[in-house]
């Protein structure tokens, strides 16, 4: 085959995946056509049997035409996935019309190429409007930015597949006068980065966030006797390997590659699927409509009294309420006392959500409700009349 050919194959390659591109984005055009409906009639916006029909019908058509079933299932899952996150995004800024300005200012841990900026890029990337990026050092001054005006939605991981729980930050929220107001899961691949040209056995220091330090514990027992230093963020980590000569920081490819350091050994989280929770929070709550799936995320301290933590959870089992997390810390200054943290997939405007919770002040000692947003679960959600 000459040039030419490859050439001419590749022009028409290109030309098919222009047409997709406009088919893609008339197909999303419709979709927000659709949503108007679901709005004014108050249908929820997922609607699984809808899918199924069409999933059904385009895997046989796609069969006529040679595909197997496999491909045409994952690329329309994905597309079904896209229409999907986009209503319930558009159905949200029709909700909260104040909270969605032209111009997102957002405060999250560490700069360019943090764990956290890619996860807020992904939250903010079906927001329209300005992102305007404020770097922090610690968890406490991005909550203090949010407190204070200066930002209006902070960034903060919550838990991770591999290292459990983000204790600082479940601390942080028994005091902070923030809301939490949205959630956004985002995989973290791990990579061992050195300046070019720096060879594994040279490496005799490494810098990395504490938590990706946890992650890949079991990495770094296999190196062997390589000091471990501490950084308040994996930005500060990536500047100090380059400032360093024979050392490495831990981050992800992407990052490393923005400031010029190059992947030495990558996937290094005990865990294959290393993933980490972040939660969105900001000075007012959001109102989460009842179209889309929602979590309610809560603090309790139960009565000093056998049964009293499984007296209240009951209270969630009556009104049929799903908890998908619960959490305890212990209460800063009281020693032995603890505070649940739990988040449950329920809506604050359900009257039999109202009703728990009215039921679960009566059994604790106090309850605080932080935040009542949209899940980042597809689930199809059924409407309470
Ligand atoms: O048909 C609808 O109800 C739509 O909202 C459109 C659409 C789609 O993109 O095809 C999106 C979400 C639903 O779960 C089903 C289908």
């Amino acid at each position: 085959m000459t040039n030419d050919v490859l050439n001419s194959l590749r022009h028409d390659i290109n030309e098919i995946d222009s047409d997709l591109l406009v088919l893609l984005a008339k197909r999303r055009r419709i979709s927000h056509g659709v949503v108007e409906y679901k709005i004014a009639n108050n249908k929820p916006i997922r609607d699984e049997a809808r899918e199924l029909a069409l999933l059904e019908k385009l895997i046989g058509y796609g069969k006529s035409l040679g595909l197997d079933a496999y491909y045409v299932n994952n690329v329309f899952q994905t597309i079904l996935e896209d229409s999907v996150l986009n209503q319930q995004a558009m159905l949200q800024k029709n909700l909260n019309p104040d909270a969605m300005s032209e111009t997102h200012r957002v405060a999250y841990l560490g700069g360019q190429g943090s764990y956290s900026q890619l996860a807020c890029h992904k939250y903010f990337s079906r927001r329209p409007g300005k992102l305007v990026e404020m770097g922090c050092s610690s968890f406490e001054q991005i909550t203090g930015k949010v407190e204070n005006g200066q930002a209006d939605f902070g960034l903060l991981p919550i838990e991770n597949t591999s290292s459990g729980s983000i204790n600082e930050v479940f601390d942080l929220l028994q005091h902070a006068q923030v809301s939490i107001v949205g959630e956004v899961t985002h995989s973290v691949e791990h990579c061992l980065l050195v300046t070019p040209g720096t060879e594994l056995s040279q490496i005799s220091k490494i810098f990395a966030h504490p938590q990706p330090f946890a992650q890949c514990s079991r990495f770094l027992q296999g190196l062997g006797d390589i000091q471990h230093e501490t950084c308040d963020s994996t930005s500060s980590a990536l500047q100090l390997a380059l400032d360093t000569p024979n050392s490495a920081a831990i981050g992800s490819a992407q990052a490393g590659k923005n400031v010029g350091l190059e992947v030495i050994k990558s996937g290094l989280a005990n865990q294959r699927e290393n993933h980490s929770r972040f939660i969105v929070v900001a000075r007012k709550p959001l109102y989460v409509s009842k179209q889309i799936p929602t979590k309610t995320s809560l603090i309790m301290a139960t009565k000093q009294q056998a049964g009293s933590l499984a007296d209240a959870l009951m209270i969630f089992k009556e009104h049929n309420i799903n908890l998908v997390k619960l959490e305890s810390r212990p209460v800063p200054g009281n020693p032995w006392e603890e505070v649940f943290y739990v988040d449950l997939e329920a809506n604050l405007v359900d009257n039999h959500v109202k009703q728990a919770l009215e039921e679960l002040k009566e059994h604790t000692q106090y309850v605080r409700v932080l935040g009542c947003y949209q899940s980042e679960s597809l689930q199809a959600v059924n409407i309470e009349s």
